[in-house]
């Protein structure tokens, strides 16, 4: 089976190029043979391509930045999306698009079902909602997977970020009043293999439509820093702490929802896919970055 996915150079893309998935062949596609701010080139590269499966992974994902440059975050995550939801149709064939839990405006006390009412906060969170409209309305045969906190050893993340702070700091401060899930990338890229030979293979409504895949688990902010900072020290020795704060204390140009838990039920009823526990995956991560060399981190 091939699978075409854009956003050569992002994390999930990077984790499904490195999947040594036995029969599937992946082929990225990117920046400059595919810009999603020149839409009409999309379809044509596409066809060229003939997969079986398109999985959309391409977007604008600088949440604070995008509250200064609304243009692009919905020229890129909604217009681009469009454009390859469509090209998708035109070639009958299923489109994988991964969106994000900040479509949450973070104030239900538990964690988010698929069916919940959406409410972004941020340009971001605006410009990804917007983005699975288009995918759905130009394309019936699409897997909207709403992911969340994801982090790797490729591109730039939040786990990549404080080992980089830990290296200069001997405490970090992180907020302690946003609750999600940590996701891997490696993780996201399995089950998107999974998920593509089902759409392939089988054409039921039923595996069509939204669906959400996070990393077993939750936690907050701080509390994912300091899992991190613990197999830091475990692994190095070095000791470096983390204190709760307040978002109010670490003001952002984007909000950020207090709560963006993601229940997977529906993924693990309909597909049989579930994620493994978030502290397994982040651990695993964080080994393979330590054995980095320095600059790598
Ligand atoms: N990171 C996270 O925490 C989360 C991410 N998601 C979603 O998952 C998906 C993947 O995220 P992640 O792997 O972290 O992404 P990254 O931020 O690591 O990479 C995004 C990629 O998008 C591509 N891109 C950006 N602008 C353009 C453009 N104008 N035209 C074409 N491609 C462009 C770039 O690829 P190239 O340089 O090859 O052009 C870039 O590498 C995204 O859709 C994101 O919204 C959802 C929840 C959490
Ligand atoms: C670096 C740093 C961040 N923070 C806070 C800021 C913010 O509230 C929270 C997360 O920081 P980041 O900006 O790294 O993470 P952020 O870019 O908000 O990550 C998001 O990316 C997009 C693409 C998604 O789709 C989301 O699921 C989510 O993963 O941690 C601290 O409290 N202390 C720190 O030292
Ligand atoms: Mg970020």
């Amino acid at each position: 089976m091939r699978i075409v996915v854009t956003g050569k150079s992002g994390q999930v893309t990077s984790a499904l190029q490195a999947l040594d998935a036995g029969g599937i062949e992946v082929i990225a596609i990117g920046r400059p043979e595919l810009d999603l701010l020149q839409p009409s080139t999309v379809r044509e590269i596409i066809a060229k391509i003939k997969p079986n499966v398109v999985v959309s992974s391409a977007a604008y994902t600088a949440v604070d930045k995008a509250e200064s440059d609304e243009a692009s975050a919905f020229a890129i995550n909604r217009d681009g999306a469009r454009a390859l939801a469509a090209a998708a149709a035109e070639l009958s064939l299923p489109i994988i698009h991964l969106s994000t839990d900040y479509v949450f405006d973070g104030d239900k006390a538990e964690s988010y079902v698929e069916s919940d009412a959406v409410g972004p906060v941020s340009v971001y969170g605006r410009s990804k909602l917007e983005g699975e409209y288009a995918v759905a309305a130009a394309n019936e045969n699409h897997f909207i997977m709403r992911t969340a906190w994801v982090y790797s050893t490729f591109g730039h993340n939040f786990v990549k970020t404080m080992l980089r702070l830990a290296e200069t700091r001997e405490e970090l401060s992180v907020v302690s009043d946003q609750l999600g899930c940590p996701t891997s990338a490696n993780d996201i890229a399995e089950a998107i293999v999974k998920i593509a030979d089902r759409l392939a293979s089988d054409s039921s409504p039923d595996l069509r439509g939204v669906f959400h895949l996070a990393g077993n688990g939750e936690t907050s902010w701080a509390g994912f820093a300091r899992y991190v900072m613990s197999v830091l020290e475990e692994k190095t020795g070095r000791r470096v702490t983390v204190k709760d704060i307040a978002t109010a204390d670490y003001p952002t140009a984007a909000k950020r929802p207090a709560n963006s838990r993601l229940c997977c039920d529906k993924l693990k009823g309909l597909y049989g896919v579930s994620m493994p526990e978030w502290r397994m995956s982040a651990r695993d991560a964080v080994t393979k970055l330590l054995e980095e060399p320095k600059e790598a981190v």
